[in-house]
């Protein structure tokens, strides 16, 4: 927890392809090169869309500038409407509004001259196969091809069987965006359909938050520590809160949250991976095949979620927001308390919570730890009112990490207060410079790692642990913006309360 760590002396194994010392790369290491030098051609469906924009082109302008992609690239853009103007003015706006103050002009350049859009539905690919066949032959021969399906969830089966007619999947790497289908049954369908266009290792199921170095962080810190596995259990934690609350409303997803709402787009996917890190046995190694064999046997031990122990919520106000009906359902907050049933940590509370419009953009996984039960300070309460010792993951960008303790009060006495061990990753590692989640994933995907991806089985088990709270959802309550959602879900926390870190 000290924050004097030596610059690039951790040692040890990272997730990735095996090179160099300790068997691994340094996860996000920016070689300045790319792993492989043939042409790329990517592919977007959605291509106009709010993530597109958002993560995906300020993503590649990165890479570019990074010198990590090859020189060969070309993107081809595809949806069903045509974008208002040119497509490479669009990627360099979102470029301006999503990326750096000052671009990189000939990453951009790049970027925009390999630029093309085609339009395409489930309906009909044909013209959108034949761009696709021309950039691959200007490319030339070798070309690797990455089809990015960055496009809502019910729209992706269909898709799918186009991309399979119109043989725009040869050759080709699948990556998908989540949620993955809907619910078990459309995601089930949706893998079966996705097999028979793609084997399996051709197939990246993104869940972002893979991607992020701080979720990362906990399977260093709890395997990468001995001291830290051996706290890491009901024998020694008497909680764990996974918080990610968002301070943005719908910023004008208004369909997808409709549609899809935060259950689906938050919780069965990004809040169920963090819980898979932290909550998993130690994989046998850090490669794709282990670590989702560990997650898959978590999940099937992760009770299925209970509509009594969920807390839905709408925020004042979005019913107002243009595209949302009147009488609109969707919850845009989700707050609720599950349990794994094994030896590790039967009994004790996982509470997951997130939501639009609160109060506070900070997110955290925090293992509150037990009281001492024995010896001198047994049965020190809580004076202060901070609650019992904590360790406290900040998954912010950088990551840190808290170790709040209970400490000596210095003068007469012993007095006890409480204090904290901090390790801030900046300070620690000072000149490494890490790569936006995205970056990450979208340079594994096209370098063929699907570690930090999610398999099939485990997906379809996820949606089978949310189908209770899918079947018989919560009425949502409404929250102030600005708030920490409705009452209820600050009930469902206990006496100790969520725990929100000093900022
Ligand atoms: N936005 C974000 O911050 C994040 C989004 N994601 C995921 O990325 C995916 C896309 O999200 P986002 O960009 O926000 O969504 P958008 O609502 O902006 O839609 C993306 C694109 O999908 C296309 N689309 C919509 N319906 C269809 C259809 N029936 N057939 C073909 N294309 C269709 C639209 O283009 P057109 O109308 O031209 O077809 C649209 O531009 C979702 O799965 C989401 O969960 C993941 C992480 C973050
Ligand atoms: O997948 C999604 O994630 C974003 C939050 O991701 P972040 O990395 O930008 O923090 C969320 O706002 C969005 O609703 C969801 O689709």
């Amino acid at each position: 927890m000290a924050s004097d760590t030596t610059p690039g002396t951790a040692p040890g194994a990272a997730f990735g392809q095996a090179t160099g010392a300790g068997g691994h790369p340094a996860p996000g290491a920016r070689s300045g090169r790319p792993d492989d030098d043939r042409p790329l051609l990517l592919v977007i469906f959605g291509a106009t869309g709010d993530l597109a924009r958002r993560k995906l082109y300020p993503g590649l302008h990165r890479l570019l500038a990074a010198g990590s992609l090859p020189g060969g690239l070309a993107v081809v853009g595809t949806g069903r409407h045509q974008p208002d103007g040119d497509y490479g003015d669009l990627v360099a706006h979102a470029v301006a509004e999503f990326g750096p103050d000052e671009p990189d002009e000939r990453a951009l350049a790049a970027l925009r001259e390999g630029a093309v859009f085609r339009t395409s539905s489930a309906e009909d690919g044909t013209g959108l196969a034949e761009t696709v066949r021309e950039a691959r032959s200007r490319l030339g021969g070798d070309c690797r091809t990455l089809l990015y399906l960055s496009v809502p969830p019910g729209t992706m089966e269909d898709l799918l069987r186009m991309i399979g007619d119109t043989g725009l999947a040869e050759d080709a790497s699948l990556v998908l965006e989540k949620p993955f289908g809907q619910d078990a049954a459309s995601a089930r369908s949706l893998n079966a359909v996705l097999h028979g266009v793609v084997p399996e290792e051709r197939v990246f199921r993104i869940d972002h938050f893979l991607g992020k170095e701080a979720v990362q962080n906990v399977l260093v810190l709890r395997f990468a520590n001995e001291w830290l596995s051996a706290l890491w259990s009901r024998e020694h934690v008497a909680s764990v809160q996974i918080d990610v609350p968002e301070k943005i409303g719908i910023e004008g997803r208004a369909s997808f949250m409709e549609a899809t709402g935060t259950f689906r787009d938050m919780v069965s996917t990004h809040l169920s991976q963090i819980l898979g890190f932290v909550a998993l046995e130690p994989p046998a190694a850090l490669d794709a095949a282990s670590l989702r064999a560990a997650k898959l046997a978590l999940y099937r031990e992760l009770r299925p979620f209970d509509p009594a122990d969920t807390v839905f919520g709408q925020y004042d106000g979005y019913r107002d927001e243009e595209g949302v009906a009147g009488d609109s359902r969707s919850e845009t907050f989700v707050a609720l308390r599950a349990f794994v049933d094994n030896d590790r940590w039967r009994d004790v509370p996982f509470l997951l919570r997130t939501g639009k419009a609160m109060g506070s953009g900070a997110r955290t996984v925090t293992l509150t730890l037990k009281d001492c039960r024995e010896g001198p300070f047994a049965g020190l309460g809580d004076e202060d009112g901070d609650g019992p010792p904590a360790l406290v993951l900040q998954l912010s960008d950088p990551p840190s990490v808290r170790l709040e303790v209970r400490a000596k009060v210095p003068g007469r006495g012993l007095e006890v207060g409480r204090a904290a061990l901090a390790l801030r990753s900046e300070e620690a590692f000072g000149d490494a410079r890490p790569l936006e989640a995205y970056e990450r994933l979208l340079l594994d995907a096209l370098n063929g790692d699907a570690t930090l991806f999610t398999g099939a089985e485990e997906v379809e088990r996820l949606w089978d642990v949310c189908a209770p709270v899918l079947d018989d959802p919560p009425e949502p309550q409404p929250y102030e913006p600005g708030s920490y959602g409705p009452k209820a879900a600050l009930d469902l926390a206990g006496p100790d309360g969520w725990r929100v870190p000093e900022s």
